[in-house]
């Protein structure tokens, strides 16, 4: 036998991470028109998400919970594989009965408080948390976490204090009066809190947004106001940002994925008094993976995305896998859905990375 022939590559070999599917366990994914785009693009990139319950009016019971997760799964695009995790939005007035129908429906995975007044579609969030205790006490017997919108919402506290301020004012006492509730501190966007949900009790756990790990505050007014990375909580300095990479590249099972995206239409945004949120469904494992090579850890995408959430939720791993191609493309400067029209992050610019 001659020696075997030796092909030599033209092209270098593509460079590609695989990981196990990930989840997204912060999204809005709204109603109505939208809905349908809106499940496509989660879809696309997420097997589960923790759909938020914000709607006009909130999904407040898990009746309405159901009826939502219909008309999730009716706007899946055929053949696409995803599993809606709804969210109860918690009032003053959610009685602990519904905590159980919750635990006993299967699909409500969560329950959701927001300080009434402190972002988009709160007013009906509660007032005062003692007045949710025996709720609280319920969830905490069930295991059924609850998700926090961590900010105070006191006009005389500095909007960008606002988070720092309710982890001292508000989560250190819940966490005290409740040790064995799950809970998910949302958005995180501050050393404080971080640091927080760091040194609390396993059952403490925090999504990050990849907007909080690629922008500082500066993004708002980079050469004019930038409408489009306005969310809340707002984007702090970048001492807070470099303080999120840290723990969401650092390996702590405590940190995981949660997208918020959160999309209003373009003239809500662009507009003087712009709507709070950022839509990244579109892109969001590509932002995560260009903020984890930025900080070497790309290995450590994989539990952020794929497995943290899943634990800490006590669901299943996925087992599914999806690859990342890195190669330059340009993200659309808009999405015409329906009559709709919705901005992106990183609108007209580029990313590194791409979901094959
Ligand atoms: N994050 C945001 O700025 N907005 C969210 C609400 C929220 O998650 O606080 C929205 O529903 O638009
Ligand atoms: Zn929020
Ligand atoms: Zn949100």
């Amino acid at each position: 036998m001659g020696s075997d022939p030796i092909y030599f590559p033209i092209i270098a070999a593509m460079e590609t991470i695989t990981i196990t599917r990930p989840d997204d366990w912060h999204v809005h994914l709204r109603d109505g028109e939208v809905l349908a785009p809106m499940v496509a693009a989660t879809a696309k990139q997420f097997a589960r998400a923790i759909v938020m319950p914000n709607l006009k009016p909130p999904v407040t019971t898990v009746a309405l919970a159901e009826a939502y997760r219909g008309r999730v799964l009716a706007a899946l695009p055929k053949g696409a594989r995803f599993e809606p995790l709804m969210t109860l939005y918690l009032t003053d007035n959610t009685p602990p009965a519904e905590i159980e129908r919750a635990k006993a429906s299967g699909f409500v995975k969560a329950v959701k408080y927001y300080p009434a007044g402190a972002t988009t579609n709160s007013d009906s969030g509660v007032s005062d948390l003692r007045k949710c205790d025996a709720v609280l006490e319920a969830m905490q017997g069930a295991g059924l976490p609850l998700l926090v919108h961590g900010e105070v919402t006191d006009a005389e506290v500095d909007v960008f204090d606002r988070e720092a301020v309710f982890v001292e004012r508000t989560l250190g006492p819940l966490v005290k009066r409740f040790p064995k509730l799950k809970i998910v501190v949302e958005h995180i966007t501050t050393h404080e809190a971080a640091a927080f949900v760091e040194r609390a009790p396993e059952n403490v756990g925090a999504t990050i947004t990849p907007q909080h790990l690629l922008l500082n505050r500066n993004a708002l007014f980079a050469g004019g106001l930038r409408p489009h990375h306005y969310c809340l909580p707002v984007l702090k300095r970048e001492p807070h940002r470099r303080a999120l990479v840290k723990v969401a590249t650092s390996g702590n099972p405590k940190y995981f994925l949660g997208t918020d995206s959160a999309p209003h239409a373009k003239g809500a945004k662009e507009s003087c008094c712009g709507s709070a949120g950022v839509f990244s469904a579109h892109t969001a494992i590509e932002l995560y993976a260009e903020a984890f090579e930025a900080a070497g850890a790309l290995d450590k995408l994989e539990g952020f995305a794929s497995h943290h959430g899943a634990d800490f939720y006590g669901l299943p791993r996925n087992t599914a896998k999806v690859t990342l191609e890195r190669v330059e493309w340009e993200v659309p400067a808009e999405y015409p859905f329906g009559a709709t029209t919705i901005v992106p992050m990183r609108a007209g610019e580029k990313l590194r990375w791409r979901l094959a």
